[in-house]
C-alpha cells in the first residue's frame, strides 16, 4: 500500500520536468503549464498526505460503497439487481460515465425499468420507486439511448416542477452524457432570451418556462420523441403544473413515448396518469413498501412553538448533523426560524418560491458545496432533491393539503432528502400539540410504520439514539 512518502516522490519528479524545460529554452508558456500542473500536484498530493489513513482505516466512502455493495446482493432490498449495467445494453459511452460517477450495479427498479423502456416499439411508462432509488438516472439513461446522435434538434424533454430539481437533471444529463457528442440545456426562467434558441438534444426545464418558448418557437418540437415527467403525480395533480405539461404534449407534433416517475401515486392522480400515458407499462408499488428502510423516523415531544425552536437549537449544539433540511409551512417561518438561528452563530439558509431565481441558484449550489450546512424550506424542496450528505430531516411543521389534512405524499418526499440509494439517515416530527400528535398517528397507520418517540429531557440517550446514524 503505497504511503504519504510515495506521493512525494512524485512531486519531485513533477520539480525536476520543470527544471528541464526551464533550461532547455525560453518556451514561456510551457514554463508556466509546468509550474501550475506542479502547483496543482503538490495540492492535490498535500490533501493526500493530510486525508491519508493507515491502510486498515476505510474512509466513509469505501465503507459506503461496502455497505452498497451488500445491499445490492441482497434480494429483498429494492437496491437489489440480479444484472449489471454492461447486462442492460447501454452503450459503452454511457457506461463510462456511469462507472465514473460509481455506479457498480442498477437498483432493482433500474434493472427493471429500463429494459421496458427502451424496448422497440416504444411504450409507454408510469414508474413508481421508493426516493432515493434511481429514478433520476433511470430517466437520463432512456433519454440518452433513445437519442439518434445524427440529429441535431431537440428529442427528448423532461419537466420537473421545481428550477432546483430541473438544475439537479441537467447536471446528471451532462456527467452521464459526459463521453458521448449528445447535446442538453436547461430552459428555466431566466434561460433563452429573445432570440435565441433552444437547439440541443435534450432539454430539461420546468413547464411554465418549456411552454413559453415552444410557443415562442425559440424551441422547436419536430423531432421530440420522449417526453418525461418526473414527479409526475405532484405535476398532474397541481392545476397550473398539470394544464402545461398537456399543454406541452399536446403541442408535439410526432406521438412520443411518454414517461411518468415519481415514488408517490396517489389513486386519483393513477387514473389522470393513466389517460395522460395511455397503454404504458406500470411498476407500482404498495403502500407499505413507500418508506425506505434506511431513514429512522423517529418523533419529539414539544411544549409549544417556542420550544420547537428550542429542542432544534439543542439538536444543532449537542449532536453533531453533516448536512440537514428542516421543513416549515410558511415562507415567512423559514426566513424566520432561519434569522433567529443565523443570530445565535449558525451556519444556515432559507429556501423558498419567494426568492429571485439567481438567489435560489446560489444557496442550492453553496448548500451542495457544504458550505452551510442547515437549510430550512418549505416544501419547494421537498420532492427529488439529491444531496447525499443529508442525514438529517426535520419537519417542524408537518406538511398540510388545502383543507388542512395531512399531506401523506410531502411527508413521505420530505423525508427521503435523506437515506439515498443506501444511505441511513433520520427524520424527526416535532410533536407540540394533539392535533399534531394525532396527524403524526394518521402517518404511522397511512405507511404502516411506527414512528419512534425521542426523549427530550435525556439527551444522553437522544445521542445515543442518533449515533451511527447522522
Ligand atoms: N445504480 C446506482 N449506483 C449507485 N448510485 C446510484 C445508482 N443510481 C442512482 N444512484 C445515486 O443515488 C442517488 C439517488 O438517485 P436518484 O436521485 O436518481 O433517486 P430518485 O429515485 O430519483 O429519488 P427521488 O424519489 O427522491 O426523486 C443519486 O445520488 C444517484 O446518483
Amino acid at each position: 500500500m503505497p504511503g504519504p512518502s510515495d506521493k512525494f516522490a512524485w512531486i519531485f519528479d513533477g520539480l525536476a520536468i520543470t527544471n528541464d524545460t526551464q533550461t532547455s529554452g525560453n518556451k514561456l508558456n510551457i514554463h508556466q503549464q509546468n509550474i501550475n500542473g506542479l502547483l496543482n500536484s503538490l495540492s492535490f498530493y498535500l490533501k493526500k498526505v493530510i486525508d491519508y489513513k493507515p491502510s486498515n482505516e476505510k474512509t466513509e466512502e469505501q465503507v459506503m460503497q461496502v455497505k452498497l455493495a451488500d445491499l445490492q446482493a441482497d434480494q429483498n432490498q429494492p437496491l437489489y439487481s440480479a444484472k449489471t449495467f454492461e447486462q442492460l445494453g447501454l452503450s459503452p459511452e454511457l457506461l463510462k460515465g456511469l462507472y465514473t460517477m460509481s455506479f457498480t450495479k442498477p437498483s432493482s427498479f433500474q434493472e427493471r425499468a429500463f429494459p421496458l423502456l427502451i424496448s422497440d416499439p416504444p411504450r409507454n411508462m408510469i414508474g413508481q420507486s421508493q426516493s432515493g432509488t434511481g429514478k433520476t438516472a433511470t430517466i437520463v439513461l432512456t433519454m440518452l439511448t433513445r437519442l439518434s446522435s445524427n440529429i441535431k434538434a431537440p428529442q427528448a424533454i423532461c419537466l420537473a416542477p421545481t428550477r432546483e430539481l430541473a438544475r439537479q437533471i441537467i447536471d446528471v444529463v451532462q456527467e452521464m452524457s459526459k463521453f458521448t457528442s449528445i447535446t442538453s440545456e436547461l430552459v428555466v426562467r431566466n434561460a433563452l432570451h429573445n432570440g435565441q434558441h433552444a437547439q440541443s438534444q435534450v432539454i430539461v426545464g420546468t413547464p411554465g418556462r418549456v411552454t413559453d418558448v415552444i410557443k415562442r418557437k425559440q424551441l422547436l418540437v419536430d423531432a421530440v420523441k420522449i417526453f418525461v415527467l418526473d414527479e409526475a403525480d405532484n405535476m398532474l395533480d397541481r392545476d397550473c403544473l398539470g394544464d402545461q405539461s398537456i399543454r406541452i404534449r399536446n403541442m408535439l407534433p410526432r406521438k412520443p413515448q411518454i414517461v411518468l416517475f415519481s415514488a408517490t401515486f396517489p389513486e386519483h392522480v393513477r387514473k389522470f396518469a393513466a389517460r395522460f400515458a395511455p397503454d404504458a407499462n406500470e411498476i407500482s408499488l404498495k403502500r407499505e413498501e413507500l418508506s425506505v428502510n434506511g431513514i429512522k423516523q423517529l418523533y419529539m415531544d414539544c411544549d409549544n412553538e417556542e420550544n420547537k425552536y428550542e429542542t432544534l437549537c439543542k439538536i444543532y449544539d449537542l449532536l453533531t448533523v453533516s448536512q440537514s433540511i428542516i421543513f416549515c409551512k410558511s415562507r415567512r417561518s423559514a426566513d424566520k426560524i432561519a434569522q433567529r438561528m443565523i443570530s445565535q452563530g449558525h451556519l444556515v439558509g432559507s429556501l423558498h418560491g419567494m426568492m429571485s431565481p439567481e438567489e435560489r441558484d446560489r444557496l442550492m449550489d453553496d448548500f451542495r458545496r457544504g458550505i452551510f450546512k442547515v437549510l430550512i424550506s418549505t416544501n419547494v424542496l421537498s420532492r427529488g432533491i439529491d444531496v447525499s450528505q443529508v442525514s438529517l430531516v426535520v419537519n417542524y411543521d408537518l406538511p398540510l393539503d388545502q383543507l388542512g389534512q395531512v399531506d401523506f405524499e410531502a411527508y413521505l418526499h420530505r423525508i427521503g432528502r435523506t437515506g439515498r440509494f443506501g444511505r441511513t439517515g433520520v427524520s424527526i416530527i416535532f410533536v407540540d400539540s394533539k392535533e399534531v400528535w394525532k396527524q403524526m398517528q394518521e402517518i404511522e397507520r397511512h405507511f404502516c410504520k411506527l414512528i419512534v418517540h425521542v426523549p427530550t429531557d435525556d439527551w444522553q440517550e437522544v445521542e445515543t439514539i442518533f449515533k451511527g446514524i447522522i
